[in-house]
């Protein structure tokens, strides 16, 4: 009876064991019977292993090299299949012509409130909170978050300046990071504090807390995010659970206050979270000149738009934190760093910061906009370094794009960093050449060969903010100091394999201009 009931055990073991076996082997098929090439996938891990093992960047590359030639090529993420696009057209057609096929991001089951931020919802939920947080970054609302920018400016340049005085050794991302707290604290939620002499803030810390524990575990359920339920299952969550408490009791505590203050009629706040709430009381039409034309027609504006839930806010809040925090401390430390390096670059951005501002400290809005060398030099930065380097969307719909079909349920990638270094678009890549970026030589390329913010209606809804944030920010600086190497610069960088951090730092020493 016993062996009988051990055989019985063995054959169902073994069938699972075999159907496991065959569906993995039909699942990880998937391109080869669609006739798209592609690195080989093993179980489980499918083509992460390599990524892990190349880093993210150098497996781009390499595989961008090895499928050239060829429209899209395929790996898997995990278990995701995902069709990596080669081909600019049909970059552009995803995200823009067939951009209903392709509305959502993948997107893994956090826990609340973090699955309510804007990248990772969904459908008419993604929809509707767009529709409120893109009038937030209208020009006249990011006019009222400018001064909070203006004053973090300040206090980034004071600190600069002592240490060009002191002669000091500054490593760029670490100071620049301190800048970019500032600036979410002040123009996200109305708290102005100066992080390189308070250290001590509740807020900040939480802030800080929050985004050094999320890394790794963002890193590792995205790609395979049946750890998510694990992670549940042990009560781990994404963030640190004080620093968590801590933040989002704050972000409670400050939204019932404008209420309040809205309904006795005092003056309006300008913070993200205030203009958040304005945006959704004014409707979506009133004020939304950050809306491309492509993203009115998803949007579908003028429709009637459901109130936001309080989870949703709560989500807005900690997107201001995750979305602005390393990108923008990356663009602005990589971009003094590499005009450091390039002294006639920086020659010609300082005369022209000098002609512009006319003796003024920091620049106005309407001066910062007219900074259009400053403008080529960030942009050929970004180019370099870009801080989104792989975007995606997920086929809701069977959709065919420039004659490739793509299935339901499969993803496509856009490996922004092998497009920003492929030398067919951008000859001699790891050159800092600012002059790509002139108007004319724009006007030439395709419109995603750069594409830094993304591109169609679900590119990067923090652009207008981000791009006066890192103007004022070098303005500021430039206007005053003059980055140089230093005994522990290191060029060129070597980057870290996963983040966008250079494993040596990025030092310079500020010398003060005369
Ligand atoms: C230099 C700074 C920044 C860079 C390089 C950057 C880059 C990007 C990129 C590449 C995307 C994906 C776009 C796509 O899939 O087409 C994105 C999305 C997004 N970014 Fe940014 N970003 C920056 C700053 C900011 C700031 C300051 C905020 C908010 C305050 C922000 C909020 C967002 C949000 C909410 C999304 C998701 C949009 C959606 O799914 O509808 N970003 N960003």
């Amino acid at each position: 009876m016993e062996a009988a009931f051990t055989t019985i055990l063995i054959r169902v073991a073994t069938g699972l064991f075999l159907w496991y076996i065959i569906s993995a082997l039909w699942h990880y098929s998937l391109f080869y019977r669609m006739g798209i090439p592609g690195p080989r996938p093993y179980p489980v891990l499918g083509t992460f292993g390599y990524m892990i093992r190349q880093g993210f960047r150098d497996f781009q590359i390499s595989n961008y090299e090895r499928y050239r030639g060829n429209k899209v090529y395929g790996i898997f993420d995990g278990a995701q299949p995902m069709l990596v696009l080669r081909d600019l057209d049909m970059i552009r057609d995803v995200c823009v012509k067939h951009f209903n096929s392709f509305v959502n991001r993948r997107s893994f089951a956090l826990q609340p409130p973090a699955d309510h931020v804007l990248n990772m919802l969904k459908d008419d939920h993604w929809k509707n909170v767009r529709s409120v947080v893109s009038p937030t970054f209208s020009s006249g609302r990011v006019r009222r978050m400018y001064p909070h920018v203006a004053l973090s400016t300040t206090n980034l340049v004071k600190r600069l300046k002592e240490s060009a005085e002191s002669g000091e050794m500054i490593e760029l991302k670490d100071t620049i990071s301190r800048f970019s707290v500032d600036v979410i604290a002040g123009a996200g939620f109305g708290v102005q504090i100066n992080s390189h002499e308070d250290t001590e803030n509740n807020l900040v810390n939480a802030i800080r807390d929050m985004i050094g524990h999320s890394g790794v575990r963002a890193f590792v359920t995205f790609f395979c995010p049946w750890l998510v339920s694990v992670f549940n299952f042990l009560g781990l969550n994404m963030y640190a659970t004080k620093s968590r408490k801590i933040f989002f009791s704050f972000v409670d505590a400050a939204l019932e206050k404008r209420k309040e203050e809205k309904a006795g009629g005092l003056p309006k706040r300008n913070d993200f979270l205030q203009l958040m709430l304005e945006a959704q009381d004014d409707g979506s039409d009133f004020m939304n000149d950050n809306l491309s034309r492509e993203e009115e027609k998803a949007l579908n504006t003028g429709t009637t738009r459901k109130p936001l839930t309080h989870l949703d806010y709560q989500g807005q809040a900690l997107i201001f934190v995750l979305g602005a925090y390393d990108t923008l401390s990356s663009v602005i430390s990589f971009t003094l760093f590499i005009l450091s390096l390039n002294p006639e670059c920086l020659r010609r951005v300082q005369e022209e910061i000098d002609e512009k501002l006319r003796g003024k400290a920091i620049p106005s809005m309407e001066e910062a906009s007219e900074l259009t060398y400053l403008d080529m030099c960030v942009n050929e930065s970004i180019r370099m370094f870009p801080p989104g380097v792989l975007l995606d969307r997920m086929c809701n719909k069977e959709c065919t794009v420039q004659g490739v079909r793509i299935p339901k349920g499969v993803g496509v990638s856009f490996h922004v960093y092998a497009i920003h270094h492929d030398p067919e678009l951008w000859p001699d890549p790891e050159i800092f050449n600012p002059e790509r970026f002139t108007p004319e030589n724009k006007a030439n390329r395709h419109p995603v060969a750069h594409m830094s913010f993304g591109h169609g209606p679900r590119n990067c809804v923090g652009m207008r903010l981000a791009q006066l944030e890192i103007k004022v920010a070098l303005a500021g600086i430039l206007r005053h100091l003059t980055p140089v190497p230093c005994e522990k610069t290191v060029y060129p960088v070597k980057l870290e394999k996963i983040e966008l951090r250079a494993l040596d730092g990025l030092w310079s020493k500020m010398e003060t201009r005369k």
